[in-house]
């Protein structure tokens, strides 16, 4: 059966990065017999420049009908004075949102080539396996009300809404626990429960959700509390669960420890399973168009979506399996480059991952 992939570039270095996933994908469709049809379309900035939307009608609906989505990233200097809601993050959000991509796992694994390249000493992030479960369709990103008001005083005032329904945290929990209980059975729960309304129900639900999975080992953390951890010692942790904001914050912190953002892939994940896979980082402005970006974070995206949304498990371990290899013999891109290893750009990185996968299948 082949299956379709809708492949959303969108700006900066998402083309870059995106099209070494795209190599990938021919080599696993030439190599390994994998049946797959792309299709692309515009999001973010880029769709912003063509049809004035960051969202259009078309992608959304090109989104609906593949089996899987593969997204670079969005944003940039051009178009951050458009209003909000013309915005390219807003066509990420809205994606997410028209999805119903609730859940969002953000795995921070050290490669152990790579344990030079973290800012942590090697001993506090050798062997590092997290995984964030981050909520991706709900709490201060979507709720309302939220706007730009003249307070009564003349002042201009603005104000979001941090609001989450208990069906929400349900889900997501449920989700986090499930997975957790095919790791290493432990969950923390990150809110801010001591100050927050919403977290304060948070912590509740989950904390009620947690007698359906005794075998997993519950704690709780507020957030500032977790993010010192996270630096301090990252391998207490297995399984984080955290609301949208939170997520996205702790996702970022979480990338350094693996030496650097460039790494960090990430899927969201409706209700039955359909995803979209993209980078956990930006659109990086400052190096897009220069051959320089990491484009291993997509690929490693390109394997999550195998393994969760494709039922390719083999062909997700090949690809996790050739970028290890590229790792061991030395290439890296500028952002883990270290002294006595091979700095290459973001087209010969792809090349190498593709060559290993090649070898491997011959
Ligand atoms: N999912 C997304 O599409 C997404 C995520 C985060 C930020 N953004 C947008 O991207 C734009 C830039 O945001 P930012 O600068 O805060 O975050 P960023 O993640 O784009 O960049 C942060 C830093 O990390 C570096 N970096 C990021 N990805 C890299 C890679 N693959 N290889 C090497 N270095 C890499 C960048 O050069 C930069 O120095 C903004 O418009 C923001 O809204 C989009
Ligand atoms: C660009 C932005 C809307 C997005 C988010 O905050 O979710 C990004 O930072 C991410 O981590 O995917
Ligand atoms: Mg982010």
């Amino acid at each position: 059966m082949t299956v379709k992939i809708a492949i959303l570039s969108g700006d900066g270095i998402g083309p870059e990065i995106v099209a070494e996933a795209i190599k990938v994908i021919g080599c696993l469709r030439k190599h390994y017999g994998f049946q797959v049809e792309l299709e692309e379309a515009q999001i973010g900035g880029a769709a912003v420049d063509t049809s004035g939307e960051p969202l259009p009608e078309a992608t959304l609906r090109l989104a609906r009908q593949a089996d899987a989505i593969l997204l670079g990233a969005v944003g940039g200097p051009k178009w951050e004075t458009l209003e909000r809601r013309r915005r390219p993050e807003q066509g990420l959000l809205a994606i997410r949102s028209a999805l119903g991509l609730f859940g969002n796992l953000r795995p921070a694994i050290l490669y152990a080539e790579l344990a030079g390249a973290s800012t942590l000493r090697p001993e506090i992030v050798a062997d590092l396996d997290i995984l964030i479960v981050r909520e991706l369709t709900g709490g201060i990103y979507f709720g309302e009300p939220r706007g730009v008001r003249t307070s009564g005083t003349g002042e201009r005032e603005a104000y979001n809404t941090l609001l989450y329904r208990e069906s929400e945290i349900v889900r997501i929990a449920r989700l986090a626990f499930e997975i957790a209980g095919k790791r290493d059975a432990r969950l923390c729960s990150v809110d801010k429960a001591n100050v927050l309304e919403s977290s304060g129900l948070w912590r509740e639900v989950v904390t009620q959700l947690s007698g359906e999975y005794p075998q997993v080992e519950l704690s709780h953390l507020y957030v500032d509390n977790a993010a010192m951890q996270l630096v301090r010692a990252p391998k207490q942790f297995d399984v984080i669960v955290t609301g949208n904001l939170f997520g996205d914050i702790l996702s970022d912190c979480a990338a350094m420890l693996t030496g650097s953002i460039g790494m960090l892939p990430s899927a969201a994940l409706d209700e039955r399973g359909k995803g979209m896979y993209e980078p956990v980082h930006g659109s990086a402005p400052d190096i897009a168009g220069r051959d320089v970006a990491n484009p291993l974070a997509t690929i490693l995206s390109l394997a999550m979506m195998l393994r969760y949304s494709l039922n390719q498990a083999v062909l997700a371990e090949r690809v996790e399996s050739a970028v290890r290899c590229v790792l061991a013999e030395g290439y890296r891109t500028a952002d883990i480059h270290t002294a006595g290893t091979r700095r290459v750009g973001t087209r010969e990185m792809g090349e190498a991952v593709t060559a290993a996968l090649r070898a491997v299948a011959s």
